[in-house]
């Protein structure tokens, strides 16, 4: 059995971040809410260093990434009955420091130890937290040598990539969400110029990919709003509405602002729209700090009354399942109940889009999503609903040449281990889905 936190002041000092990291991983489980969210929620009130919340947010993020595994390595190791979800979350964050992080294992155990000898219901699980994290040290390279690349998927969502990409290419999307994803930046010009200066690597799409990882803010260009972060094919789907200056754009679910920032820098007269008037918030501040400016309007776009646009890019809220390396906690909080209900919405928000749009005009409609049914099924369904909308075929020279990144119709489909070759600055991108429509007339 550890140590109490009296007789152990340097694993005391520990205690901080793994109290977090449990609070936020049991939270985001039982909310289904982001993590990242639940994150901002309760940080303040631990009131931790940097480095301590670096480290809280660190064990959040593997957990979530590898909770297939962490959860088959427990049980295994604790007897059929015991279900007490705080006592198994607590378990979950200690095995995957054990497994997946540089931590001394006697921190991961003593912390879990004197965090569960501070909580009145699992007290005397201290001795049962003890042995299994123990042996989870003892048997570490056990679990990781048995631990296929399906197993931190769920069946679901396993089941539709089979079924959509075929046995091999799913393999490797669920072998790719293994990965931490790298950090993009998007700049408003001179990017070879940028990743020159930043020791970056200029990738063929136009963004650049950091070499070194560092703090965002103290990086040459971030107060003077050279750039912004945005991951390699997130970047795609505004250019592909080639804005060009003094065209009215509409941006309808903007915030917070990625592909707002890429129309304003273009020249565009942008209006971003968003139901958020929380998330818009954040949009102005990171268009401010880029010095662009735009028109900004906080209403569900379903509700949107203006004059119709020159585009409009529809970037509509989805599963984001493209976007699992960097938010592993989708994987668990997500279900096929929130696709229904998201597609639905992504239907009117077409729709609109289209009642939106001048004749001659483009809309582009992408889904951070790796799902058909928010994506390719999505674009399909809207050409049977509007006959005036014609695809305008992406072509692979307005991607930087990646033509297995476009689909047999002419879409936009990248999947996580795209640009991940063999220069290892390549750590693919994010699953994004485009498509691209014009209304005919002019
Ligand atoms: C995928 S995010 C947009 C990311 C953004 N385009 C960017 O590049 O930074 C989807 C956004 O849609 C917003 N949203 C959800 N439902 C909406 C609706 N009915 N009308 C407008 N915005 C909506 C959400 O608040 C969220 O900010």
């Amino acid at each position: 059995m550890g140590l109490s936190a009296v007789d152990q002041p340097d694993t005391q000092a520990g205690l901080g971040p793994r109290r977090l990291a449990w609070d936020v991983v049991s939270e985001t489980l039982k909310r289904r809410v982001p993590l990242d969210d639940v994150m901002d929620e309760l940080s303040p009130a631990a009131n931790l260093s940097p480095r301590d919340e670096a480290l809280a947010r660190a064990i959040c993020v593997v957990t979530f990434r590898r909770l297939g595994t962490i959860g088959n390595a427990l049980r295994e190791r604790l007897n059929k009955g015991q279900r007490d979800e705080r006592l198994l979350h607590l378990l979950a964050i200690g095995a995957a420091q054990i497994l997946f992080l540089d931590v001394p294992d006697h921190a991961a155990v003593d912390t879990a130890v004197q965090l569960a000898q501070g909580d009145y219901k699992l007290k005397h699980a201290d001795g049962l937290i003890n042995a299994v994290l123990r042996r989870v040290a003892r048997e570490r390279d056990a679990i990781l040598k048995g631990a296929e690349p399906w197993l931190d998927t769920p069946d679901w969502l396993e089941d539709r990539w089979i079924a959509q990409y075929g046995e091999d290419v799913a393999k490797r999307i669920a072998e790719a969400h293994r990965s931490t994803a790298s950090v993009d930046l998007s700049v408003k010009k001179d990017a070879a110029g940028w990743a020159e200066r930043l020791g970056g690597v200029l990738l063929p799409t136009g963004s650049i990919r950091l070499v070194e990882r560092a703090p965002i803010r103290e990086l040459a260009g971030y107060d003077e709003g050279a750039w912004w972060v945005q991951d390699a094919a997130a970047a795609l789907p505004a250019r592909l509405l080639k804005p060009q200056p003094g065209q009215r754009i509409a941006d309808l679910c903007a915030a917070p602002g990625g592909k707002t920032a890429q129309l304003a820098a273009a020249g565009a007269e942008v209006l971003a729209v968003d139901r958020s008037a929380k998330r818009l918030e954040r949009l102005t501040e990171n268009l401010a700090r880029l010095k662009l400016s735009v028109e900004t309007r906080a209403i569900a776009a379903e509700k949107l009354d203006a004059e119709p646009f020159d585009g409009i890019l529809l970037d509509a809220p989805c599963s984001a399942t493209g976007t699992i390396r960097r938010h592993p906690d989708v994987t668990w909080t997500k279900g096929e109940d929130d696709l229904r209900k998201l597609t639905a919405l992504q239907s009117r928000l077409l729709d609109k889009a289209a009642s939106l749009l001048k004749p001659g005009g483009r809309l582009v409609y992408c889904t951070c999503s790796l799902e058909a049914d928010e994506g390719e099924k999505q674009a399909d369904a809207f050409l049977i609903r509007h006959p005036g909308f014609v695809r305008e075929p992406i072509e692979p020279s307005e991607i930087g040449g990646l033509s297995d990144c476009i689909t047999q119709k002419g879409d936009l489909r990248t999947l996580p281990f795209h640009l991940d070759g063999a220069d290892q600055h390549r750590g693919g991108v994010d699953g994004f889905f485009a498509a691209r429509f014009v209304r005919s007339g002019s």
